[in-house]
């Protein structure tokens, strides 16, 4: 399987006012291309540093970070602004949604970088939308949806410009059961047509709509629970 992401010796260390706060310490792991991969672990151990990583936000003290290919340490930070654009979206739990704008504003903005049209910038959201199951609420303003709403809209304005990964923060974690299905679902539908999805999660339902878990425990990465053999 062709590798989305390769991370090779990471770790991070963040220091404020002087005190050292280890959150990853040499973690190595790999996404395959379209793979939908969930990481979990306690509180503290380090999946959200993990994500922000691999989404080229932060960069980490020590070791490789590649995604499609790319060494991301290779690039400027203006360099890893553009490659986060064009191969990444994010659905975090705090939306950054602009408030004041339609959805269909809202999920519209990263087409705004490419040369479209408007009828095809449009049209896309549209799509986007029905996709979601949003199309009816497509000129409110984001503030006046439901969380749900919210997620699945975050989750169009992730998508719409065709990015090969998605990485998400806990997306299904203020939702009740059936728009957490709904997220789940819209992720895997993702994955099934060539997207790598990256979740970080708590939720074990959500846990096991992945493909495979990845554990973390104090900055590192757990080892695969090995097969039980049965009697
Ligand atoms: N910006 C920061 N400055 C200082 N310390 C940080 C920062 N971000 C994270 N940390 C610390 O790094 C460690 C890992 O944090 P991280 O947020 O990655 O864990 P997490 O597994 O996502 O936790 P949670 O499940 O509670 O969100 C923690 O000890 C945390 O306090």
């Amino acid at each position: 399987m062709p590798m989305a992401v390769d991370v090779d010796g990471v770790s991070k260390t963040y220091v404020t006012d002087g005190v050292k706060t280890p959150a990853l310490n040499a973690v190595s792991l790999s996404v395959g291309e379209a793979e939908f991969v969930g990481i979990c672990g306690p509180s503290g151990s380090g999946k959200s540093t993990l994500l922000s990583l691999i989404g080229g936000l932060e960069r980490p003290d020590r070791g490789q970070i590649t995604v499609f290919g790319q060494d991301l340490g290779a690039l400027s930070d203006s360099q890893l602004i553009d490659f986060r654009k064009r191969h990444i979206g994010f659905v975090f739990q705090d939306f950054y949604f602009l408030e004041v704008l339609s959805v269909r504003k809202n999920v519209a903005l990263p087409l705004r970088l490419r040369r479209l049209s408007r009828r095809q910038i449009r049209d896309s959201v549209d799509t986007a939308l029905d996709l979601v199951g949003l199309g009816h609420v497509a000129d409110k303003r984001t503030r006046y949806l439901s969380g749900g709403e919210k997620q699945r809209a975050a989750i169009a304005r992730a998508f719409i410009a065709n990015p090969g990964l998605i990485i998400c923060d806990e997306p299904t974690g203020q939702l009740d059961r059936v728009n957490a299905r709904q997220v789940l679902d819209l992720l895997r539908a993702l994955s099934d047509r060539g997207t790598t999805v990256v979740m970080v999660t708590h939720d074990l339902v959500a846990a096991d709509a992945c493909d495979r878990v990845i554990l973390l425990d104090k900055g590192r990465v757990e080892p695969a629970p090995r097969q039980q053999a049965h009697a």
